[in-house]
């Protein structure tokens, strides 16, 4: 048997690493579609493209299910190292990766690659670097007419787009009832990354996301830094924080505006693609 895909997941938030080294794939956006949806194809929050060798550089190329490219995905930069580790490409604790939102810095925490710490590079609170239209200013605790409400949201760039929304409670049902409208709201030109936050105590928040291209998940690393950093900027929680979501936890360091995410990863499968679905693939690739 070939493999044509590898599948991990990171606190529920699913990926497929397609390695362009072992098949030559052209990933048009309906190809994508079609991988990630959970009915037609094998199901996933993403795919993740790489290695791809330039130089000394190793990049990352990361597609959310929508068919758009993200800059950059907090989960995504564990699992692709784990899968670096697992395919024999990395035999250091530490390396660097390149991907479109930034150099990312990473760690290997246990000699079995479950556990990663990431060094996500930095935050940026101004509205032409997210962006966000109008007037360039500092996104903290800006007007956000929603419906008939307006929110009050802090948004920022950590490579990629978020827009986090504190609040008192948070559910799956806001996250989803809100997320589709904020990310497609006319303030964001690139669409965003949303992030419901509920801070519990000085060390620790509860958020619920609607993930760009994706829709509603069940964990986020660069969600995570986000929720953490406005936090942070907002003066609600300390330096250290652990990020409570649906999925499972990550620990997030802000350090000055630089921002350092640890979590875990799990392996899930690995397989060929049959020859059916081979040929609907092929049928998507222009
Ligand atoms: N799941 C990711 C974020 C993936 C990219 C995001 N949907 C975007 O469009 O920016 C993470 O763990 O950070």
């Amino acid at each position: 048997m070939t493999t044509d895909f590898y599948k991990y997941h990171a606190l529920g938030n699913d990926y497929i690493v397609i390695d362009p080294n072992i098949v030559n794939f052209n990933l048009s956006e309906k190809a994508i579609q079609l991988i990630c949806d959970r009915n037609f194809g094998i199901g996933s929050d993403g795919i993740l493209y790489g290695p791809i060798f330039t130089g000394d550089k190793i990049e990352l190329r990361i597609f959310n299910p929508d068919g758009n490219e993200a800059e950059k995905s907090g989960n995504g930069i564990r699992i692709f190292s784990r899968y670096l580790v697992d395919a024999g490409y990395i035999k250091t604790k530490t390396f660097q990766l390149t991907t479109l939102g930034g150099e990312v810095a990473v760690e290997v925490l246990n000699p079995e690659a479950t556990l990663f710490k990431v060094d996500m590079g930095t935050v940026t609170f101004e509205s032409e670097l997210i962006p966000v239209t109008g007037s360039p200013r500092q996104t903290v605790a800006i007007d956000l007419p929603v419906n008939d409400l307006t929110l009050k949201a802090t948004c920022l760039s950590i490579g990629n787009p978020h827009c986090v929304i504190p609040g008192s409670e948070v559910s799956q049902e806001l996250a989803v009832s809100l997320g589709a409208k904020i990310e497609n709201h006319p303030l964001f030109p690139k669409r965003i990354n949303v992030q419901f936050l509920q801070v519990l105590d000085r060390q620790n928040i509860q958020i619920e996301i609607w993930e760009r291209g994706a829709g509603y998940t069940l964990a986020s690393g660069s969600s995570s830094c986000a929720a953490a950093s406005a936090a942070y900027k907002l003066g609600l929680v300390d330096d250290r924080v652990k990020v409570h979501m649906p999925g499972g936890e990550i620990d997030i360091e802000i350090v000055g505006d630089r921002v350092f995410m640890t979590g875990g990863v799990s392996a899930v499968a690995q397989g060929e693609f049959a020859k059916d679905f081979l040929s609907c693939l092929n049928l998507l690739i222009d």
